[in-house]
């Protein structure tokens, strides 16, 4: 079997990207976040209060005639950015792209926070991490692909991000028409559960290529690219009136002033990120500050290659074992 479904953005500065999924029978369409930084697959449903919901489509178990109560699980999860949200689990017919799995666990809100409230075009998440980071309780659940990766072709899925336009998805297979030259695999580390690599390095602009190893993971779900302090500041130093805002959380700058690009190997692959996608928002509408697409990562304990990074390249996620990923021009 394969599959392949659309990546949308859901916003002007690519925030986040969804991906309409169906649930049950008849089938429910939703819109879901795919994020490879966690691993549970949850939905705004007809569990979460009506006070919380706004505008998200919604999961209704009760009009599906093959979902089934799990009996005493639930789960609760909260995200690196602070958001969470709880509830209890389904299991359903679930299809994304074509792909189906007949019982795949689909956890249901019954509390979310209000940034989720708040992120209309969200209707939950995919998670395609490592199963083992599911927060199901007293038994763990698995993931969409790793309930799917049997009936796969290939034991993989790739990502092909874009910046303001469609993307895609793609499971048990690798789309040649979606990228140029050669794919670069490198090792994973499934501790703790996240795509985990090692990039070989970075160069700014047009500046030498600093050799050294960069441990972080793949994140569909993160917006921006957070590395080491020495890194960011070695960057924005290139940036004329760049200052790291405490009022506004990170590196800023004049929305005029010229962007470098960002350079990081893949072994001895390289990968340009470019300037646009640093110049990452106005820090208000029409605000002439501007926020940057890479930030430091020393409050997070951990370096997120997010959105930023995965839109500059056509990336694979190789579940067989060991796991592996590859990283392609596009
Ligand atoms: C640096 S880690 C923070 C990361 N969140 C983010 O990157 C959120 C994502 C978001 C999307 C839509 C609306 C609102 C927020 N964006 C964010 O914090 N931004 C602030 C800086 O400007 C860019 C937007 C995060 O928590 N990612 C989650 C998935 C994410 C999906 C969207 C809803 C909120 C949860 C997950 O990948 C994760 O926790 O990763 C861990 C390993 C860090």
């Amino acid at each position: 079997d394969t599959g392949s479904a659309a990546a949308v953005p859901i916003d002007d500065v690519d925030i986040a990207y969804v991906t309409p999924v169906t649930i049950g029978t008849p089938p429910q369409t939703l819109q879901l976040d795919f994020d490879t930084g966690s691993s549970d697959l949850w939905v705004f449903s007809s569990h979460t209060p009506a006070s919380q919901v706004r505008g998200q489509e919604i999961y209704s178990p009760n009009k599906s005639s093959t979902a089934k109560l799990l009996e005493g699980h639930t789960w609760s999860i909260t995200y690196g950015d602070g958001s969470a949200s709880r509830g209890n689990v389904y299991v359903d017919n679930f299809t994304v792209g074509g792909l189906s799995v007949a019982q795949q666990a689909v956890q249901t809100a019954q509390q979310v926070s209000s940034s989720f409230t708040s992120e209309t075009n969200i209707d939950g998440l995919l998670g395609l991490g490592f199963s083992t980071l599911n927060t199901v309780s007293p038994k763990s659940q698995l993931t969409f692909f790793d309930n799917a990766k049997a009936s796969l072709d290939s034991p993989v899925f790739t990502v092909d991000l874009k910046a303001q336009a469609a993307g895609t998805y793609d499971f048990g297979f690798i789309d040649k028409a979606k990228y140029t030259g050669e794919i670069t695999y490198v090792p994973v580390n499934t501790n703790p559960g996240y795509w985990t690599f090692t990039s070989s390095g970075y160069a700014v602009g047009s500046g030498s290529f600093s050799s050294q190893s960069i441990t972080g993971i793949a994140d569909t779900g993160t917006s921006l690219v957070y590395l080491p302090t020495a890194i960011v500041t070695a960057y924005y130093r290139q940036v004329s009136g760049a200052t790291n805002s405490r009022n506004y959380g990170g590196y800023v700058f004049p929305c005029s002033s010229a962007l470098p690009t960002f350079t990081f190997g893949v072994g001895d692959a390289r990968f340009t990120i470019p300037s646009s996608y640093i110049s990452y928002s106005p820090i208000a509408p029409g605000s002439s500050t501007c926020f940057g697409g890479l930030q430091s990562s020393s409050g997070l304990g951990i370096n997120i290659w997010g959105d930023v990074a995965l839109k500059a390249a056509f990336v694979v996620f190789n579940g067989a074992n060991p796991p592996t990923i590859g990283w392609a021009k596009k």
